[in-house]
């Protein structure tokens, strides 16, 4: 289903204590507002340690939910040190970010990995957040659409209709992640546009229209509002701006 949503990716920062320290302040911040009609979903993504006790703080029946930052593709198992997702969705776990470029590129996960991590999360009930996005010589080379077309096809595009209903899509420029140096409203329209498109084709119209998609790549309080007026960005995947109560409250109320 199609909705407006905002992510906190806190990758690895935060301790214990100051993870349930922030969550409490944004949860009290957020709750002070009315609900607007279009307010959006928001997902914590703390790491590991900090997904149970920040469940627990999350109130519930409310559009504050869990997610976590990655998964294995095994059911279960000796995998010493890994993470399934069955475990993930014991503790209250919604959603799970896959494909994110850091784990592309420093934990080299390719398609078929990612394959099989989507396949394990849709199997125990969590809701993927695939993450795609181009380097800043592909888009040099004008070479964007074809990279993420590329992506979504052999990455994602193999679920079956009633898999791909589950997933929310992130489109993450490598280049603004992290940087301060954001895409312009215009590009990422632009580019949420063809993944709609692809993602019509691949399906049908109707996927595409109740398909999420977020933006990711240094968003923040100042030009979040701007990118979620775009026609095509429905919310965003928040890096450093998610790990400040007042800069993460300001773009969920950016709708
Ligand atoms: O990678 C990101 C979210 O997954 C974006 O990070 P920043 O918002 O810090 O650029």
């Amino acid at each position: 289903m199609r909705q407006n949503l905002v992510a906190g990716n806190w990758k690895m920062n935060m301790t214990y204590q100051d993870g349930l320290a922030l969550v409490s302040e944004i949860t009290n911040m957020v709750a002070d507002e009315v609900a607007a009609p279009n307010a959006p979903q928001v997902v914590i993504c703390p790491p590991f340690p900090l997904l149970h006790g920040i469940g627990k703080l999350l109130p519930q029946g409310s559009r504050f939910h869990l997610g976590a930052q990655n998964c294995h593709h095994k059911e279960s198992g000796a995998y010493t040190g890994e993470v399934s997702a069955k475990l993930l969705a014991s503790i209250g776990c919604e959603y799970v970010i896959l494909g994110h470029s850091e784990r592309r590129q420093y934990f080299r996960e390719d398609d078929e990995l990612l394959g099989q991590k989507l396949k394990a999360a849709l199997a125990a009930g969590l809701k993927p957040i695939f993450c795609v996005g181009e380097s800043l010589d592909t888009r040099e080379m004008n070479e964007t659409f074809d990279f993420i077309g590329k992506q979504l096809q052999d990455g994602l595009f193999h679920l079956s209709n009633e898999e791909f209903d589950q997933v929310t899509i992130a489109y993450e420029p490598i280049w603004a992640i992290g940087t301060g140096k954001t895409a312009s409203s215009d590009q990422a329209q632009e580019v949420h546009a063809f993944i709609r498109e692809r993602i019509a084709r691949a399906y049908d119209a109707e996927a595409a229209l109740n398909t999420t998609i977020l933006y990711g790549g240094s968003a923040n309080a100042q030009n979040a509002r701007e990118l979620f007026a775009k026609p095509d960005v429905d919310g965003g995947l928040i890096g450093g701006a998610s790990l400040k109560s007042r800069d993460f409250t300001e773009i969920i109320k950016s709708f």
